[in-house]
């Protein structure tokens, strides 16, 4: 008598394996190779940026009392106390009707309050003395860039866990990270099973495919942020895969199979882990495709038991990997950002379990847009290329109409979502 499994929800099933993800360890790279990481520790600005006043312009730094009277008729002249470019400092003070010429980014010298751009001042020479005219009055304050405009002493400018784009990048070395604390990337091991699998340099014989899942999980597994450790592929044989498995927990930080959960003769997995010892915490989810998805753990490790058929396996993998893999990323926006776009096709065909339709999306005046991305069975594997989103259609009665309001999950984001599991549109907005 074949197995009968029970169904979970995805919420359900995500929230299982939540609870054994754990947050990972923190390492110090350089801040050059620090791209694409996730912040161990919170950024901090230690120190006002701009950390002192300065001239946002090339022109001449002033103080605007000087100019109150000034008109192009009648025009206020200011003798040139001294020049400065940027990272030069004026020593001294500016006294009453002087003026230093400044350059973009230099500090603006005690006693100045504004700043004039070179174009609107006249230039003149007298007895080997340097001044200028300016025609209109300024005030305090005017073409100041003012020290703490950008950011102040003490905010806090990125959690910890946030991934690091080109924009923190900026930020690290604004504030003196040579070398930047990030999460260790955890070690997500990868096995294939399989006996018709050919290796991808292998032409193909009859009966046999080659092994495009385990090379698409290396792939997710550097988008979520982690770091494979590929362990090859395996034929379907209870003992080389059990061996495999258990000897692949020492090395790794969690788990990815791929093929073999589900119920047939050569399907391993599920004595594997039962062998092991390993703690089951769902082997069926109320979802199409991937309902075959398996998560066991094996004394707080976790073991992903993805299906074979492709496009399951694809989703198994960022319904529950990736949210494990941003946890130890000390992430804490681990699953896919969550969005309302307006379905792009019917799927008049009701199904009892959640759909997750491998869609692209498009904006038309404004709306995002979603829509299939292709051939649309669990076995697909060339609609994936083209996925950048999971539409989410719930299971129920009825069928989905063009048109709808759907929500859909980003494959291609980095933010995240905190849980985009509750208040999935459950039926029909239009
Ligand atoms: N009697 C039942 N049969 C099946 C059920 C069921 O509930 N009762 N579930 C079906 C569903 S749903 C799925 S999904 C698949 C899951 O199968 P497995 O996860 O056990 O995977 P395999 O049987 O090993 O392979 C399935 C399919 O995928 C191909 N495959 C496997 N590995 C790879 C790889 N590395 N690269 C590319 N393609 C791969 C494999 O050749 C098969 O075609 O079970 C259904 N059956
Ligand atoms: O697990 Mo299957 O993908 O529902 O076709
Ligand atoms: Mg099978």
């Amino acid at each position: 008598m074949v197995e009968r499994r029970t169904p979970i929800s995805i919420g359900e099933c995500v929230r299982k394996v939540t609870q054994y993800a754990k947050n990972g360890k923190k390492e110090t790279i350089s801040l050059e190779s620090a791209s694409g990481r996730f912040l161990a520790e919170d950024l901090i600005a230690d120190h006002n940026v701009p950390s002192f006043d300065r001239s946002p312009y090339d022109g001449f730094a002033i103080r605007s009392e000087d100019t109150r009277t000034a008109t192009s008729h009648h025009p206020v002249s200011l003798k040139v106390a001294g020049e400065i470019g940027a990272g030069m400092v004026f020593d001294g003070q500016v006294g009453a009707f002087e003026a230093v010429r400044i350059m973009t980014g230099a500090q603006i010298p005690e006693g100045c309050n504004a700043v004039i751009m070179l174009e609107l001042v006249n230039e003149f020479t007298e007895a080997n003395q340097k001044f200028i005219e300016i025609k209109r009055s300024l005030n305090e304050g005017d073409n100041i860039s003012f020290e703490g405009e950008d950011t102040t002493k003490g905010a806090v400018l990125a959690k910890r866990g946030t991934y690091i784009n080109p924009g923190i990048t900026a930020l690290l070395a604004t504030f003196g990270y040579s070398n930047v604390p990030v999460a260790k990337k955890p070690i997500v091991g990868v096995l294939a099973t399989g006996s018709e699998l050919l290796e991808v340099s292998e032409q193909l014989k009859p009966g046999k495919i080659r092994n495009s899942n385990a090379y698409m999980i290396l792939s997710q597994i550097e988008r979520a942020g982690g770091e494979f450790k590929y362990l090859g592929k395996l034929d379907d044989d209870f003992d080389s895969c059990f061996m495999a498995v258990k000897n692949a927990l020492s090395e790794v930080d969690m788990l990815i199979t791929t093929g073999g959960v589900s119920v047939g003769d050569y399907d391993y997995l599920p004595a594997i882990y039962d062998k092991l010892g390993a703690a089951v915490l769902f082997n069926k989810v109320a979802m199409r495709p991937g309902s075959v998805t398996t998560v066991a753990q094996m004394n707080g490790k976790l073991l992903f038991g993805l299906s074979g058929n492709p496009s399951a396996c694809y989703v198994g993998f960022e319904l529950f990997a990736r949210p494990a893999i941003r946890i130890q990323l000390f992430n804490d926006r681990p699953h896919l950002k969550r969005e309302t776009a307006w379905l792009g096709e019917d799927f008049t065909k009701p199904n009892p379990f959640t759909r997750l339709i491998r869609g692209s999306l498009s904006y038309d005046e404004g709306r995002l847009l979603a829509s299939p991305s292709g051939f649309n069975k669990s076995g697909a594997v060339s609609s994936l290329a083209t996925a950048d989103a999971f539409i989410v259609l719930p299971g129920g009665t009825r069928g989905y109409q063009k048109g709808m309001a759907v929500d859909v999950l980003l494959l291609e984001d980095v933010q995240g979502s905190e849980w985009p599991w509750d208040n999935i549109v459950p039926s029909y907005r239009m």
